[in-house]
């Protein structure tokens, strides 16, 4: 059970953003990790461009086209017509749809399916036809109903959302019982024939249980604690640490 790691490089580009300056600079960062055997890469630029900036996305794509052709990049976001036009224009192999208001502090929760059925629809319509894969966010308790909208709405993947499992970190009974839950909503949503990616606060420590629990687990999207490690470790060591933690003979 081996699950591919797409490193976020929004902590780097946040970073960055504190001053007027051109370090710490997302490309080398984001090359450090390819170099270091992450399977992607993955941005999310919100429309206050609070950390990835729109005029990161053609910089990471030509990083990948250029020098690590058999990488992916995933970009994350709300299917505006403005982020549908970023990702056009940018062609990552993967979108992952996200509920984000603007103003939220950070994801948060998956989609209502249902209810945005039409919008979501749209935006995989618009983003098959230049054969990009579509992702959408989904609660980690993701009901069948719910997961059958996603199936009905164009998904080809969900990203289970972890944030309640990461907070888990100091309640080993809660996080062994989340676990349990996303591996059942994971396997529910494998029978109706979608794939499942997971992100969201996973770290080197709740990485091997979630792994366990998910065995056709096809990626992995970090980068805020996977980031905090390489202020101790560096990124390079950083990326290793995590891909062995996702089942990698690193
Ligand atoms: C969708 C998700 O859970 C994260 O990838 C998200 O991109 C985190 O966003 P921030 O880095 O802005 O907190
Ligand atoms: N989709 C999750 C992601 O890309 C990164 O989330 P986090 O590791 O920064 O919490």
């Amino acid at each position: 059970m081996v699950a591919k790691l797409s490193v976020n490089l929004n902590a780097i580009a946040q970073l960055r953003n504190r001053r007027d300056l051109p370090w710490p600079n997302v490309r080398h960062f984001g090359r450090i990790a390819l170099e270091a055997g992450a399977h992607g890469l993955t941005v999310h630029p919100r429309p206050d461009q609070r950390h990835i900036r729109f005029s990161d996305l053609p910089v990471l794509r030509a990083l990948i086209d250029d020098e690590f052709p058999q990488a992916e990049f995933n970009i994350e976001g709300y299917p505006s017509d403005f982020f549908i036009g970023l990702c056009l224009e940018t062609e990552p192999e993967q979108v992952t749809l996200v509920p984000d208001d603007p103003a939220q502090a950070t994801s948060d929760h998956g989609w209502k399916f249902a209810a945005h059925r039409d919008l979501l629809k749209k935006s995989v319509d618009k983003l098959r036809k230049k054969n990009i894969r579509v992702s959408m966010f989904a609660d980690g308790d993701a009901t069948d109903a719910e997961l059958e909208d996603a199936r009905a709405s164009g998904a080809d993947r969900i990203e289970l959302y972890t944030g309640p499992y990461g907070a888990c970190f100091d309640d080993p009974d809660r996080e062994a019982a989340l676990a349990k839950q996303l591996g059942d909503t994971a396997r529910r949503a494998r029978e109706r024939g979608l794939g499942v990616n997971a992100g969201h606060d996973l770290t080197v420590a709740n990485l091997p249980p979630l792994v366990a629990a998910i065995p056709d687990l096809a990626e992995v999207s970090i980068g805020h604690g996977l980031t905090a490690d390489a202020l101790e470790y560096g990124m390079a060591e950083s990326v290793r640490r995590f891909r062995h933690a996702c089942g990698e003979p690193v």
